[in-house]
C-alpha cells in the first residue's frame, strides 16, 4: 500500500480521532471557531441546495458543537433570504466554548424544546411545514442513547415526512460505528467535515445518513501524519497502485495460475463459479481440480478452465508440488467435514495464497484454533470470505459492531478476513482495515459469495498482496452487482466485471 494512502480521502476517521485532527489544527493556530464557521457555511450551502428560494428551515441544535454548526448555517441561511426558525434542545446558558461564539453571533430568535418525553403539536406542526429540516442536535460527540426530548425530538423529525439534512452524523447514530442504539434521525443527506467516518459507511448508519458530501473546513491533511489512521473507504484510490495491470510484455504464465478444488457430482456449478471469476479477474491459467465423479459434468461446462482429477487430499499435494499453481481457493460447493479439514490442512501445508469459503470455514468450528495455526506456518496470504453466519460460527466468541468483529478475527486467524454484507469488512492482521459500500442488493443472490472467492483467488493469482486483493476482488464484485444489474444471477457476475476492469485499465493508463 502507498504510504500516502494516510494523506488521502480514502481514510476514514473515528470521532475521537476527528477530535484529534480538530486539536491538532487549533494548537497549529487555527481558532475553533473558524473551523465551525466553515463546517456551519458547509451547512448552509448544502441546504440552499435543497430548497427553493424564500424557504422555510427548521434547525434543531443540540448542547454540543453540532449545535454550534448549526448556529452558523441559521446565519447564513437567513441571509441568504429563507425564513429560519432554531429550535435548541437546552437552554443557551448551558452552551460553551465556540458554540457558545456561534449562538452569539447568530443573534436570532429562537426557542427551547421544553424537558418532557414529548415535544409540544406546534413544534410538531412546524416540522411537518418545513422545506427542510436542518439536524444539528449530535454529532461526534453522542455517547449514549437518545433519550427525554433528545428522542422525542428525533422521532418527529421522522414521523414528519420532510426532507432532512444532518450534520456530520444522523442524530442518533454512533460514528465510529454506524450502530443506532434506540432511535436516529433518518436523513436524505448528510454534511460531514474532512474525512468520512466509519459510521457513515456502515450500517445502520449507511442507510440513515441519506447521500454523504465531505466539506473542507481547512483542516490540513498534514494532521494525518500524527493521527495514524488504519480504517479507509473501499475506494480505488485505496489500492490502484497494486492493481495487477497486465505487463504488455508478459505472457499467461506470469499472470499466475489458480486452481480451485471442485465438490462433489451433486454440487458443482459453486466452485465452477468461482473458477470462471478468477480466469476474469485477470489470472492467466485456471484450473478446476474435481473428484473423479464429477469430472464428466465439470467437463460438459468448462471451456477456458481447465479441468484435472484430483481424487483426495494425497492428491492434492502432488499436484500442488508443481510450483506454477500459485493461488488456491477450496470451499464453494466442496462439502463439509473431516475430509474437507484434511484438504484445507494439506493445501496450506503447500503455503500458496489460498482463499477459504464457505464448506471450508464451516468444517471448522470446532477445530478453530487447528485452522488458525496452519494460517500462521503459511507466509502466504491467506483470505477468510464468511458471511455473517459462517463467521459466528468460527468466531462464536467475538462481538461487538463489524468493524471490531472483523478486525479482531484478523488479528486472532493471522488471515485477511472478509466479513461480507452489504457494508462489506475487509480487515488485516497487522489491524488495517477497508469498508466497502458499492455493493448493490442484487448481490444477495445463490452463488454471489462463489464469485467473490473466484475473484479474489484471480488477484492473487497476478501477485496482489493479500488485504490489497480482497479489498479489489469486494469492489470489483460490487461494481459487477451495479453493471449486471436488477434481475442478475451470479452467472451475470464474471461477465460483468469487464466494465469495472476496463474502468481500472483507463485509470491506471500512462501510470
Ligand atoms: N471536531 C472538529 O473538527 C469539528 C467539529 N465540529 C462539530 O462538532 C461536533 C462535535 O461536537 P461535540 O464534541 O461538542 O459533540 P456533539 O455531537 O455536539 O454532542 C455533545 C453534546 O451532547 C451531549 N450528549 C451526548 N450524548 C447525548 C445523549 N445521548 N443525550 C443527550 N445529550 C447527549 C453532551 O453533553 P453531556 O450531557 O454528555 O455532558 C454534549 O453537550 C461535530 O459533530 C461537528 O458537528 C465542527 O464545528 C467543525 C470542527
Ligand atoms: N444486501 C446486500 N447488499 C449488497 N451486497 C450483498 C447484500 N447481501 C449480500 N451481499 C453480498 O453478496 C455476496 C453473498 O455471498 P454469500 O452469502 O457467500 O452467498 P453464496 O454462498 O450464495 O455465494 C457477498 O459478497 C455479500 O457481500
Ligand atoms: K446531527
Amino acid at each position: 500500500m502507498n504510504p500516502d494512502i494516510v494523506f488521502s480521502n480514502a481514510v476514514l476517521l473515528t470521532p475521537e480521532e476527528m477530535g484529534q485532527a480538530d486539536r491538532l489544527t487549533i494548537s497549529g493556530g487555527v481558532p475553533g471557531i473558524e473551523l465551525m464557521e466553515r463546517a456551519g457555511q458547509a451547512v448552509a450551502r448544502a441546504a440552499a441546495k435543497m430548497v427553493p428560494a424564500a424557504a422555510r428551515i427548521s434547525i434543531l441544535c443540540g448542547p454540543g458543537n453540532n449545535g454550534g454548526d448549526g448556529f452558523i448555517a441559521a446565519r447564513c441561511l437567513t441571509a441568504a433570504g429563507h425564513t429560519v426558525q432554531i429550535h435548541l434542545l437546552k437552554a443557551s446558558e448551558t452552551l460553551n466554548g465556540d458554540a457558545l461564539e456561534a449562538f452569539v453571533r447568530m443573534g436570532l430568535p429562537h426557542t427551547v424544546v421544553p424537558d418532557g418525553d414529548g415535544i409540544a403539536v406546534s413544534l410538531a406542526g412546524e416540522l411537518e411545514r418545513a422545506d427542510l429540516i436542518i439536524d444539528a442536535l449530535f454529532g461526534a460527540g453522542l455517547d449514549r442513547p437518545l433519550a427525554g426530548p433528545g428522542l422525542a425530538l428525533v422521532k418527529a423529525v421522522n414521523r414528519s415526512g420532510r426532507r432532512v439534512l444532518a450534520v456530520d452524523l444522523p442524530s442518533g447514530v454512533n460514528g465510529a460505528t454506524g450502530a443506532d442504539p434506540g432511535a436516529a434521525v433518518r436523513a436524505d443527506a448528510t454534511v460531514t467535515f474532512f474525512r468520512r467516518k466509519p459510521g457513515h459507511l456502515l450500517n445502520p448508519g449507511r442507510t440513515l445518513c441519506g447521500s454523504v458530501t465531505v466539506a473542507d473546513i481547512g483542516i490540513k491533511a498534514g494532521v494525518l501524519e500524527k493521527i495514524g489512521p488504519s480504517v479507509f473507504h473501499n475506494i480505488p484510490e485505496l489500492w490502484l497502485g497494486d492493481w495487477p495491470r497486465p505487463d504488455p510484455l508478459g505472457h499467461k504464465y506470469t499472470r499466475g495460475h489458480a486452481v480451485v478444488f471442485g465438490g462433489p457430482m451433486s454440487a458443482t456449478g459453486a466452485a465452477r463459479l468461482s473458477a470462471g471469476a478468477a480466469l476474469r479477474a485477470g489470472a492467466g491459467l485456471v484450473t478446476l481440480a474435481s473428484p473423479p465423479d464429477a469430472m464428466m459434468v465439470n467437463a460438459c461446462h468448462l471451456t477456458a478452465v481447465m479441468l484435472k482429477k484430483v481424487p483426495g487430499a494425497e492428491a492434492m499435494e502432488e499436484l500442488l508440488a508443481d510450483r506454477r499453481f500459485n493461488t488456491v481457493l477450496i470451499g464453494p460447493g466442496y462439502g463439509v467435514g473431516e475430509e474437507t479439514r484434511a484438504a484445507v490442512a494439506a493445501i496450506l501445508k503447500q503455503k500458496r495464497a489460498t482463499v477459504l469459503d464457505a464448506d471450508a470455514l464451516t468444517s471448522f468450528p470446532n477445530h478453530a484454533q487447528e485452522l488458525f495455526t496452519l494460517i500462521g506456518d503459511n507466509p502466504a496470504p491467506v483470505l477468510l470470505t464468511p458471511h455473517d453466519g459462517e463467521f459466528a460460527r468460527l468466531f462464536p466468541d467475538i462481538e461487538g459492531d463489524k468493524l471490531v468483529r472483523a478486525r479482531r478475527a484478523a488479528e486472532r486467524s493471522g488471515a485477511v478476513v472478509v466479513l461480507k454484507g452489504p457494508d462489506t469488512v475487509i480487515a488485516a492482521p497487522d489491524g488495517r482495515a477497508a469498508i466497502n459500500d458499492n455493493a448493490p442488493p442484487f448481490l444477495a443472490t445463490a452463488g454471489s459469495g462463489d464469485v467473490l472467492a473466484g475473484i479474489s483467488a484471480g488477484l492473487l493469482a497476478q501477485g496482489v498482496p493479500g488485504f490489497e486483493a480482497a479489498c479489489q476482488a469486494v469492489w470489483l464484485h460490487g461494481e459487477a452487482g451495479r453493471e449486471a444489474g436488477p434481475g442478475l444471477i451470479a452467472e451475470d457476475l464474471a461477465p460483468a466485471l469487464k466494465a469495472a476492469i476496463r474502468a481500472l485499465v483507463d485509470k491506471t493508463a500512462g501510470g
